[in-house]
């Protein structure tokens, strides 16, 4: 699924395109091409599955591997964040913050724990760290989408609109629930 998804940062709107793996049951030239097709990279695991996070590094290597052959040796690594998720069920943690922190230490990543389930701040922060990296690097600028070759798997995703109708306090609706996905 791809959704899609409009955020106001800094004044700006901001048009997200999210493509959500399938985590461990893709193939790998399924991945390959889907990792093709991004432009930053939130890679999420669980703190209470020590199988995600022993993924995490192949996944970062595989990302950073997959750019520089197709961008021939592009001086930095496409941004990259590493996520901890559902740190609220602290009673089933099979992963410590210091081995989130030290792993993604050292493989020059941002790191950041978080709880899809208690925290919206939290999530936001991941895609607008994503977002000020690309900036940095001057992936993008401010407005403009980048053109991107699709290939006929990428085109069989099917995306879906999230509202972005902002609340009272400018905080988007987007992604709170599947109702507000409108088909496209
Ligand atoms: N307690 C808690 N549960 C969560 C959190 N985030 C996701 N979940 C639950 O974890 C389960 C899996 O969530 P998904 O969003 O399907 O995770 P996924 O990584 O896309 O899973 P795949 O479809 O296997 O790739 C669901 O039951 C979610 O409600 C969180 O922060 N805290």
């Amino acid at each position: 699924m791809i959704y899609r998804h409009t955020a106001a940062i800094e004044g700006e709107f901001i048009h997200f395109e999210i493509l959500d793996t399938a985590g461990q049951e893709e193939d790998s030239l399924q991945i390959e091409e889907k990792i093709k097709w991004g432009d930053s990279f939130a890679v999420v695991y669980s703190v209470t599955d020590r199988c995600s996070f022993d993924e995490v590094m192949r996944l970062c290597f595989l990302i950073n591997h997959i750019h520089s052959a197709s961008k021939k040796g592009a001086a930095e690594q496409p941004p990259i964040v590493i996520v901890g998720n559902k740190k609220d069920l602290q009673y089933d943690r099979m992963v410590s913050t210091d081995d989130g922190e030290n792993l993604s230490k050292a493989l020059k990543c941002p790191f950041y724990e978080i709880s899809t389930r208690d925290s919206y701040e939290e999530t936001a922060m991941v895609f607008n760290t994503l977002y000020y990296e690309l900036m940095r690097q001057g992936s993008l600028s401010p407005g403009t989408f980048k053109k991107r070759n699709v290939s006929k798997l990428m085109e069989k995703i099917p995306k879906i609109y999230a509202n972005s109708a902002l609340n009272a306090n400018g905080r988007s609706l987007s992604f709170n629930s599947f109702r507000d996905y409108i088909p496209e």
